[in-house]
């Protein structure tokens, strides 16, 4: 009995089609066996996932587990960030979407992402903090990133999270610069732009080589900026970065910084790894190796998306009426 590690599963019921609900007996029956005397929260609502992380740490737990999706694991590690002892994160990605496992190489199959945490091998990572609130895999504001909270959850559920860049492709002609100022180490700019990323990990949203070189354990964050532009070179650049050549691209300004100011005279939501975090100005600090994660050893995934070309895509300049309206409605 000595010597058996305690951990707490924190898992949203709701998320994935209810999969960590459907899946718990199953999940801590493993997660038992393999010698973790685990014991669970499920999240109520919105924030309650960031008190559970808080209150585990507070009780001593050894070993934290987030089940469910991205905006789980957002909340869980919001409730750790704050604190001294921070004790390893285990991710099991049992929701819609789940950018950052993807980034991470976790797997998609829960079998195999359970005994991820029970190899406890782990790598520390960096955590971004902006105000008050924390982030992992990117941050981002300005015309595209204001989508992940419009998409449609049915929509969500059928696709995962290419929803968000197909809701991204019909919402391009309504596209609208933003003016901001940017203040980093040697860096000064004001721009018109379209938006600003700044990014920990090289993958985002269906995008793999988004920050080709980013790491998420340099102690820095990968700032991209797309400078005001037409459709035409948006839609460009946004093929450009699919296949990550987009950096040296006239409209892309990119840079590696672990701390920066943004501000802007317009009106700027910020979307934290796809959460709303509040409004322009920020400042956005690198947390360097802030916080254990366990991951896959041998760094192989099974966790593949769809490929674009699988999808079907209605592209708005060839047929405004289409995708969202009808699909999204119950
Ligand atoms: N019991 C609950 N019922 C409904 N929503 C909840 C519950 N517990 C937590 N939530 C909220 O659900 C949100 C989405 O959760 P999560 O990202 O884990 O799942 P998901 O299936 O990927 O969802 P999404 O539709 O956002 O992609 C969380 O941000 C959280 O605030």
């Amino acid at each position: 009995m000595a010597g058996k590690k305690r951990a707490r599963l924190i898992y949203n019921p709701s998320s994935g089609r209810e999969e960590a609900k459907r899946r718990l007996p199953e999940i801590l029956q493993r997660l038992e066996r393999g010698g973790l005397e685990t014991s669970t929260h499920a999240t109520i609502g919105e924030g309650d996932a960031t008190l559970a992380a808080a209150d585990a740490i507070e009780r001593g737990f050894d070993i934290i587990i987030a089940a469910g999706g991205d905006g789980t694991l957002y909340e869980v590690i919001n409730g750790m960030a704050e604190k001294e002892y921070r004790p390893p994160l285990g991710i099991l990605p049992l929701g819609t979407t789940n950018d950052f496992a993807r980034a991470l190489n976790i797997p998609r199959n829960w079998e195999a992402a359970v005994d991820v945490i029970l190899a406890q091998y782990s790598q520390v990572i960096d955590v971004g903090k902006v105000n008050q609130r924390y982030f992992i895999n990117i941050a981002g504001g300005g015309s595209m990133t204001e989508l992940t909270y419009e998409v449609p959850s049915k929509l969500k559920t059928m696709i995962g999270q290419m929803a968000y860049y197909m809701k991204g492709l019909e919402k391009l002609p309504r596209l609208r610069p933003i003016e901001l100022y940017i203040k980093s180490g040697e860096v000064e700019l004001h721009e018109e732009v379209m938006l600003f990323l700044i990014s920990n990990s090289n993958s985002v949203g269906g995008f793999e080589r988004l920050a080709p070189d980013a790491s998420l354990s340099d102690g820095l964050f990968d700032v991209l900026i797309l400078r005001k532009c037409n459709l035409a070179e948006f839609i460009r650049v946004v093929s450009l970065a699919l296949r990550g050549e987009h950096l040296n691209d006239p409209n892309v300004i990119y840079l590696q910084t672990p701390h920066i100011q943004v501000a802007s005279p317009d009106y700027v939501q910020i979307n934290l790894d796809g959460e709303f975090g509040g409004t322009l100005p920020c400042v956005f600090t690198n947390l360097p190796q802030h916080l254990r994660i366990f991951i896959d050893e041998t760094g192989q995934s099974t966790y593949k998306n769809p490929p674009l070309a699988n999808l079907n895509l209605k592209l708005p300049w060839k047929n405004r009426a289409g995708v969202d309206e009808h699909e999204e409605e119950e």
